[in-house]
Formats: structure tokens, C-alpha cells, sequence
């Protein structure tokens, strides 16, 4: 069944079994308002969208991909002020000749990310429209911890990373590739490889529970790389009013699981590495004593240079932004 043979209530009505209740639900779906508990008398809100052909394609994803890959991403920046996520809320922008089954995966693999930190969908708005616009907007609570915000370093702070580094980038250029679908024209020993990088970029699976982790150990600030690991490490460098000195090991290790796919596809794995967006992986400055998180590689140190400079084994490295939609050399 498409789309226009559905009014609003009977779409909302397909779509009931997503809308959950956790603790903080004091009223979801269907009133002017949900109305969420904040135990912390504050709490972290923040907004993501994406937009078909441009962010995703809708013949590269399954529904539930893109439904998880735009939670996820929204989830991340919960993750990213060290907080947990508990509400959401969606806006979408739908064609008339969309499928409702295709909506209803959509939903389940939003809920599915949900589910993952015990967080519900608590309302939305929908609309029609020739292109898909699908936005969500999250709302997460400290549970009694300050927020990682991104100027809380200072020279002398340990930067350490956790989740993938270059592993969604991947999975675009296999899809650009045409290997959206099927890897059986790969090599075998390249394929389970290929399989994680292009489920990373399709659907994102980014450390949601180390941020509060991070947050607990004392992470004086965290980000997390929507738009590439330099890109982001300078931003919190920029806040934090220090430059950030890279390790070359650190670099080779997370090069290292991806040179065998980037060499085949005639890549550069530490272009995926240090530009690659998507990742969502969580970068963090911590306190020179600190014990980081298991999960989290060390990948450097702040120092008092010029505010926002990266330099890797000495040697300044340029952080131009790949994926800005507004200037920025966006592919
Ligand atoms: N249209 C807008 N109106 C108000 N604030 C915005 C808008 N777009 C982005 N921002 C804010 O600017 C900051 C940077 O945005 P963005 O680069 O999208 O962050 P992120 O990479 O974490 O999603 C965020 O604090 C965001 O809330
Ligand atoms: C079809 C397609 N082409 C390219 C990309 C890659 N891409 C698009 S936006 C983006 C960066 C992040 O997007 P943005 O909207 O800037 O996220 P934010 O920083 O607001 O979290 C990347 C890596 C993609 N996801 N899908
Ligand atoms: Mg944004």
C-alpha cells in the first residue's frame, strides 16, 4: 500500500507499535506535547537530518538502515556531551508513492538503535513532499554528570578515540564501486571486511555507551566525527584553545584493518582514516592521570600551540572539510 491511500491518523496508527514508553515517558505519541522527565532539572537536546540522494540513497540502504543510520548519528551526539539518550522525535518529509512497508522498517530500524539505550520515540510531525527529508531530534539526560563539552581541555590532556575510524568512508566508496548490494565480485578474504564497512555506512554504529563511560573516567571534553576525524579534533582543539599532536602508531593502527580493501579499490586508507565522515566514533580529551576507558585507543596529546593546529609526528596537517554542504569541497 503507498502512502496516498493513508491520512495522517492511519499512518500513525501503522506505525503505533514503535512508539514505546521508557521511565522518563510521562506522556508520548498523540498529545499536543510528550512530556519527559529531567530528573537533573536539565538535560541535552540536539538535531540531525538527512536528505535522500544526498545523505543516503534509497536504492544503496534498506529502510531500516536509513532509519537506523538517522538515529544512530542523532544518538551519537547525545553520546557526545557524555549523556544518554531517552526521547525522540521525528520530522519526515515522505513521497506520496512511498510504500508503508517501507515507512514501517524505516521506523523499526530507528527503533531498533533506540532500543539499544533504552531511549523511545515520543512524537514527530509528517508531511508529503517528492524527496525524502527525514529528520530527528534527540533529547538524553546527564544522570548527575557534567556535559563533555568541547572546551574543556588543556594543554597536557591525553586524546583518545573510540569506535571506527574510516570504516564508513569505506563503505561509500564500495557502494560508489557498485558494491552496494553484492560483494561476490570481491576477492573472499576482502568480503567480511567489506560487508562491516558498508553496514557501518548504511546503518552507523556508533560507541553510544562510551560517552557516559568517557564522561565517568573524567573527559574534560568530547566530540563525536560526524565529519571526519581531523575536521572534529580541530573543532575541540579550536574550543579547548590548544593544538592536538597525532601519533604516527596510532594512525598505522587504524589503518592498518583497512589497507588490504583500500589498496583494492585503489583508495588511501589514511584518507579514509583522517577525512572519512560518518564514523560517529567518539574523540576525547582526558586529563594526563587519567585511566581512559577500555575501547578507547590513545591517539595523542594537547599542547599549548596555535589553537585548532593538528600536527601528526611533528608536521602540521591540513583539516579541510570534506562534507561542509555550504562552501566546503562537498563530493
Ligand atoms: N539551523 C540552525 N539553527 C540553529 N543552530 C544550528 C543550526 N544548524 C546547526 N546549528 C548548531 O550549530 C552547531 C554545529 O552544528 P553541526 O555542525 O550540525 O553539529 P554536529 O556535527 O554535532 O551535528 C550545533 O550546536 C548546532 O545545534
Ligand atoms: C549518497 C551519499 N553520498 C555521500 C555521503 C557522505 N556524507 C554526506 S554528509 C556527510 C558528513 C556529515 O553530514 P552533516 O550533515 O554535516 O552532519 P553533522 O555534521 O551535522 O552531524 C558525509 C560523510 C553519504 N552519506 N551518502
Ligand atoms: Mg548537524
Amino acid at each position: 500500500m503507498r502512502l496516498a491511500e493513508l491520512d495522517e491518523n492511519q499512518l500513525l496508527q501503522a506505525l503505533s507499535p514503535y512508539f514505546r514508553h521508557n521511565q522518563e515517558t510521562l506522556v508520548g505519541v498523540g498529545d499536543d506535547c510528550a512530556l519527559i522527565a529531567a530528573p537533573d532539572s536539565q538535560y541535552v537536546v540536539s538535531t540531525d537530518m538527512i536528505i535522500g540522494e544526498q545523505d543516503f540513497k534509497a536504492d544503496w540502504s534498506r529502510p531500516w538502515q536509513i532509519g537506523r543510520r538517522l538515529a544512530m548519528q542523532n544518538l551519537a551526539d547525545i553520546a557526545a556531551m557524555g549523556a544518554r539518550p531517552t526521547a525522540l522525535v521525528l520530522s519526515l518529509a515522505l513521497p506520496n508513492e512511498l510504500e508503508l512497508d517501507w515507512l514501517k522498517s524505516f521506523y523499526q530500524g530507528l527503533d531498533s538503535a533506540a532500543k539499544q539505550v533504552g531511549a523511545v520515540i515520543v512524537g514527530g510531525d509528517l508531511s508529503r513532499f517528492h524527496t525524502l527529508i527525514l529528520n530527528a531530534t534527540v533529547m538524553g539526560s546527564l544522570d548527575g554528570t557534567n556535559a563533555c563539552t568541547r572546551d574543556g581541555g588543556e594543554p597536557g590532556d591525553l586524546v583518545a578515540v573510540a569506535g571506527h575510524l574510516g570504516f564508513s568512508y569505506a563503505g561509500l566508496d564500495l557502494c560508489r564501486q557498485g558494491y552496494a548490494q553484492d560483494l561476490s565480485a570481491l576477492p573472499a578474504a576482502l568480503r567480511p571486511l567489506a560487508a562491516q564497512c558498508r553496514d557501518i555506512f548504511k546503518s552507523a554504529e556508533p560507541p553510544l555507551a562510551q560517552g557516559p563511560r568517557a564522561a565517568k573516567a573524567g573527559a574534560k571534553a568530547l566530540i563525536d566525527t560526524s565529519d571526519g576525524l581531523l575536521v572534529d579534533l580541530t573543532r575541540i582543539a579550536k574550543a579547548s584553545q590548544v593544538s592536538i599532536e597525532l601519533s604516527i602508531q596510532a594512525l598505522d593502527q587504524a589503518m592498518a584493518p583497512l589497507r588490504p580493501l583500500a589498496d583494492f579499490l585503489g583508495k588511501d586508507a589514511k584518507e579514509w582514516v583522517l577525512y572519512g565522515g560518518e564514523d560517529h566514533a567518539l574523540a576525547g580529551l582526558f586529563p594526563p592521570d587519567a585511566t581512559v576507558p577500555k575501547g578507547f585507543q590513545l591517539w595523542g596529546k594537547t599542547l599549548a600551540g596555535s589553537p585548532g593546529t593538528i600536527t601528526l609526528a611533528g608536521t602540521k596537517v591540513a583539516s579541510q572539510n570534506r562534507w561542509d554542504h555550504f562552501g566546503g569541497t562537498h563530493e
